[in-house]
């Protein structure tokens, strides 16, 4: 399957960019080693806790500011307390890249200063949400690495139909800018045992996200 080109950009709404497969496996490869080696420290993945009591099911390692539910912050509070890895330039400039992939106006001035990498098991998945605890309105650029997954990209104004229901695949890019940025999305389920050979990662799935908190 690494053979064959990415198939393309298509739009899901105004502002929402899906790229199949515009990842090669030596990024992906990469991205894997490097995710692995952040959940490991110094601040550890883990499963927030959420306001109501109850833990997310993905487990989540940041890179330049921490977000827990539902704020950013210097130190990783709820996780030891230590300061996250800081978010290196290669993954910044892939973000922007990506953006530029996707046609986004505000590409050349993309600078995002957080990633938020999410860890998914078989059972893991993420309810419908909006990205909102920044303080900017610059595009959410994602990358999936490993399983496929059905997401959900709804509309900006509730939980509610309408939205779109799409695979995201090992080395997918996804931009949500623009009258998309705000829109609710969510991961409905992921599909073991679907991801590619070759990108290091035998179990599970790895979205990264990176934004633009706007704070300082
Ligand atoms: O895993 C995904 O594809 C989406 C992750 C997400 O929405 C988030 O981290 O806010
Ligand atoms: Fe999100």
């Amino acid at each position: 399957m690494f053979d064959l080109p990415h198939a393309g950009r298509r739009e899901i709404a105004p502002g929402a960019v899906h790229v199949p497969r515009w990842l090669d496996p030596a990024t992906q490869r990469r991205l894997v080693e490097a995710c692995q080696a952040w959940a490991r420290g110094p601040v550890p993945a883990r499963a927030a806790t959420l306001p109501g009591g109850g833990r997310t099911s993905v487990r989540t390692v940041c890179l330049g500011w921490h977000w827990q539910p539902y704020r950013y912050s210097r130190t990783a509070d709820d996780a030891g307390g230590g300061r996250v890895a800081a978010l290196p330039d290669w993954l910044a400039d892939l973000g922007r890249a990506g953006l530029a992939e996707a046609r986004q106006a505000t590409a050349r001035s993309y600078r995002p200063d957080t990633a938020l990498i999410n860890f998914y098991d078989d059972a893991a998945k993420m309810g419908l949400h909006q990205d909102r605890d920044e303080r900017t309105d610059a595009p959410v650029v994602s990358l999936s690495v490993g399983d496929s997954c059905l997401f959900r990209f709804g509309n900006t104004h509730s939980r509610n139909r309408p939205w779109t229901d799409l695979e995201l695949a090992s080395g997918d890019l996804f931009v949500f800018g623009g009258p998309a940025r705000f829109a609710y999305h969510g991961v409905v389920r992921t599909y073991p045992g679907t991801a590619p050979a070759g990108v290091g990662l035998d179990f599970g799935r790895i979205n990264i996200t990176l934004r633009e908190t706007g704070l300082s």
